[in-house]
């Protein structure tokens, strides 16, 4: 299998359904607004609104500069549309674009920190638009706007960037050509070829056709060399049809008429038209090591395995996730706005998207680091298949921005220009959430892994989403134990009746392997008070204990099972077929996700009351599972009490197991006992000097499992953080349960933990 095609099946299988649901759980729409300030009582009602807030309104009247300090204008950006050319779908309409404004909104946030809204204006009127926008600048500190078609949206543009005082930026124009810009600069270079001396066919002269072609100018092209075709073909010199100014100014002298004769001979196709519109036999016609960018979404001019298919000497990029080479304005605008908003910047000029280009370019050559390697499954390394970097790389966030600000500040559109650049990178660093790249890590860990996941609940809708994911994500098979009428029935219920043919069930009524199982069964429970027909019951109707078995036979790599049971009881079932109890060295350990943190908990499963031998176990246990995930383990043994006070024989156990880890002299930090505070707030950390813990705690050891298991509960309830697990850790095969009110997601998510064991 190539890369491109396991690339591609990797990512590609969204349904319609899938899609759907994505847009309307747990919420309609894709994001939400959360308060940064605290709002809980009446001195912060005080202070938020009336009389607070009156102050920094007056001081804002005074001096209109410290908006940006007292206000979110300085982070907020409109990413406004008015839906006449959504992606390549055409005018669907300000209402129907919301979906894709949402999506821009998100990935500002994602990958840049930009806080972004979306505003669908309805309207194609230019002068209503331009009110409309103009209007709002008080509010933002950047304009986006998006999927407004040609010709309105220069005119638009052109007219608000005069008329505004900070950046309005067309990212399907200038978007489209800075990375555009970058991916032409690498792909030349690997077909060994000059830009001055290349033929480029540009299919497309709309709001990111003419914004490319004029950059690609800039760079050095040369206007004979390039034809630019649109639906009524070449754009020649004297074509009267379907012209306006903008096409006018790239047109050509030549007798080619359609893009089928443009392409002959040439070197580039750039496409930002619409799907299909580039056939084999055109790219056959192309010159030796052909670029082609078919950039057209959701779907390319020409797909990468057509142009391959005729031309594999050919260098391919196309516009979406699914492919190597995504050339995809999502790899600029979170980072142009970054770098223009950190300078209070009054535009993004020409200069800023150059430094832009070039450093996304040069990003692409250098060496990928290894948790990129690790995050994408595969080693990237600068070539035909890597001419851009990919969006997921986490150096973009502090490479990009830092070259975009200090272009900003040179050429003289920075309010504020940034002095300290070392600081300045650094800053930008901290500010991406951790927990994506751990994320991130642990699914393609998962993808290399390819395991086949026994899902043992297949009644459950909950689970046959995650099996039906886990396999579409291309993680590895999943096998769901159940019947087949029952699964078929639940699956078209969901919504997923195309997934039926897709998974294996697994009857324990019609399995062939169940008379081995009973046979093990025995084996290990015939002292333990169970005859022949117990074990019949348990092994052929008890879906947890035939899970189990399949598990311990080899019939699949890992088990995921308590989405429908309580934990507690399933671990009972469990043990019949494992040893997996607390004495057998067995530890739950809990991920939690909160604000950019990742903070472990133990034991959240198995030791009811441990001693400070068993604390201690825990420790090396949540180590071991902390270094699996990338951090580096800080052990808090937390309590009620900091390092002897109050005195407690509750928490003697806590203070004691320090003591039992300095005596096996693990490699990990750990201290205790303390509070949760202590452990995790680095100010009050700091009042305990002697503290051996170098930074807050990244694993609290609980003093008991209803401690750990309230913990996590009340975090995930007050705070709403994101939970992961318990993972069981300190069993011989990979066994995940989740709880009874896991949804979809964190089930997929456990499944992802089962993989990594497998994968080691
Ligand atoms: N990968 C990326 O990052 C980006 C990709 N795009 C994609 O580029 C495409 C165009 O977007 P945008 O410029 O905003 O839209 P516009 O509506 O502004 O322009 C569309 C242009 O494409 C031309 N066109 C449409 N269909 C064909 C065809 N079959 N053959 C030749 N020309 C055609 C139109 O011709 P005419 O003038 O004759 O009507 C027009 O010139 C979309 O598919 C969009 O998804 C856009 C931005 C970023
Ligand atoms: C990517 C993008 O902006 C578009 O296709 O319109
Ligand atoms: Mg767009």
């Amino acid at each position: 299998m190539t890369t491109i095609e396991s690339e591609k099946m990797s990512n590609s299988r969204v349904t319609r359904e899938e899609a759907l649901q994505y847009h309307h759980e747990p919420t309609p729409g894709k994001f939400d607004i959360t308060p940064s300030v605290p709002m809980t009582t009446q001195r912060d009602l005080s202070l938020a609104y009336s009389p607070g807030v009156a102050v920094p309104c007056e001081a804002i009247h005074e001096n209109p500069e410290t908006a940006y300090d007292y206000t979110n204008k300085g982070n907020l950006v409109a990413v406004i549309s008015n839906g006449t050319a959504v992606l390549g779908l055409g005018n669907l309409g300000a209402l129907a674009s919301k979906p894709v404004m949402e999506g821009k909104a998100v990935l500002f946030k994602r990958f840049a920190d930009v806080n972004a809204i979306d505003i669908e204006l309805d309207s194609i009127d230019v002068d209503e638009i331009v009110k409309a926008v103009k209007l709002m600048e008080p509010t933002f500190g950047g304009i986006n706007l998006e999927d407004i078609k040609a010709p309105e949206c220069f005119i638009i543009e052109q007219r608000l960037k005069e008329e505004m005082d900070i950046p309005v930026f067309h990212d399907d124009q200038h978007g489209t050509a800075v990375i555009t810009a970058a991916g032409l600069l690498n792909a030349l270079e690997m077909s060994g070829k000059k830009i001055e001396d290349v033929k480029i066919v540009l299919n497309g002269a709309g709001a990111a056709g003419i914004a490319c072609i004029e950059l690609v100018k800039v760079m050095g092209a040369r206007h004979e060399n390039c034809i630019v075709c649109d639906t009524k073909g070449v754009i020649y010199q004297g074509r009267t049809d379907g012209m306006n100014q903008w096409k006018s100014a790239h047109a050509v002298k030549t007798d080619r008429r359609t893009l089928e004769e443009a392409m002959d001979g040439a070197d580039v196709f750039l496409g930002v038209s619409a799907k299909g519109a580039v056939t084999q036999e055109m790219v056959k016609r192309m010159a030796p090591d052909p670029v082609i960018f078919a950039m057209a979404n959701p779907d390319p001019e020409i797909t990468p395995e057509e142009a391959h298919e005729v031309r594999p000497d050919a260098i391919v990029a196309t516009g979406r996730s699914d492919y190597p080479n995504q050339v995809n304005n999502v790899l600029g605008f979170p980072y142009l706005f970054r770098g223009a908003l950190d300078i209070h910047a009054r535009a993004i000029n020409d200069e800023m998207k150059i430094a832009c280009a070039k450093a996304l370019a040069a990003l692409a050559r250098e060496d990928v680091p290894d948790e990129v390697a690790v995050a994408y499954g595969k080693k990237l390394t600068f070539g035909r298949d890597y001419i851009i970097p990919t969006p997921f790389d986490p150096r973009l966030i502090y490479t990009i921005p830092p070259a975009v600000a200090k272009a900003g500040s040179d050429s003289g559109v920075a309010r504020r220009p940034i002095i300290d650049m070392e600081r300045y990178t650094a800053n930008l660093k901290s500010r991406m959430d951790p927990t994506y790249s751990i994320i991130r890590s642990l699914n393609a860990r998962a993808r290399a892994a390819q395991a086949t996941m026994i899902f043992a609940e297949g009644d459950d809708p909950h689970v046959l989403r995650a099996a039906v994911a886990y396999q579409r994500g291309n993680f590895g098979k999943a096998l769901v134990v159940g019947r087949e009428a029952d699964v078929k029935q639940k699956l078209e219920a969901a919504g997923l009746g195309d997934a039926v043919p897709e998974l294996e069930v697994v009857n324990a009524a019609t399995t062939e392997h169940l008379a081995e199982y009973k046979a093990f069964l025995y084996q290990r429970l015939q002292r333990k008070g169970f005859d022949r027909h117990d074990i019949h019951r348990l092994a052929a109707r008890d879906r947890h204990v035939f899970s189990s078995l399949m598990l311990a036979h080899g019939h699949g790599d890992g088990l995921i099972t308590g989405a429908t049971r309580k934990s507690a009881h399933v671990m009972d079932l469990i043990n019949h077929v494992f040893d997996a109890k607390a004495e057998d060295g067995a530890v739950g350990i809990t991920a939690l996700l909160h604000k950019g943190r990742i903070v472990l908990i133990a034991d959240t499963l198995v030791h009811e009351w441990p001693d400070e031998h068993d604390l201690a176990d825990i420790a090396e246990r949540a180590a071991a599972v902390a270094r699996s995930l990338g951090l580096e383990p800080r052990v808090a043994f937390a309590s009620f009490s900091t390092f002897g006070y109050p005195i407690s024989e509750r928490a003697e156990k806590m203070h004691l197991a320090p003591d039992v880890l300095d005596e096996r002299g693990v490699d990990f930090e750990y201290d205790g006992e303390m509070t949760a505070d202590v452990a995790l707030n680095p100010d009050v950390m700091a009042r305990y000097p002697f503290c051996r813990l170098s930074g807050p705690a990244n694993i609290l050891v609980m003093p008991a499992r209803h401690s750990a298991s309230i913990s996590v509960k009340m975090m995930q309830e007050l705070a709403g953080a994101t939970v992961i697990g318990p993972i069981l850790a300190g069993v011989e095969k990979p066994i995940q349960i989740c709880s009874t009110n896991s949804t979809a997601n964190d089930i997929l998510n456990m499944a992802v933990l089962a993989a990594n064991k497998v994968g080691g």
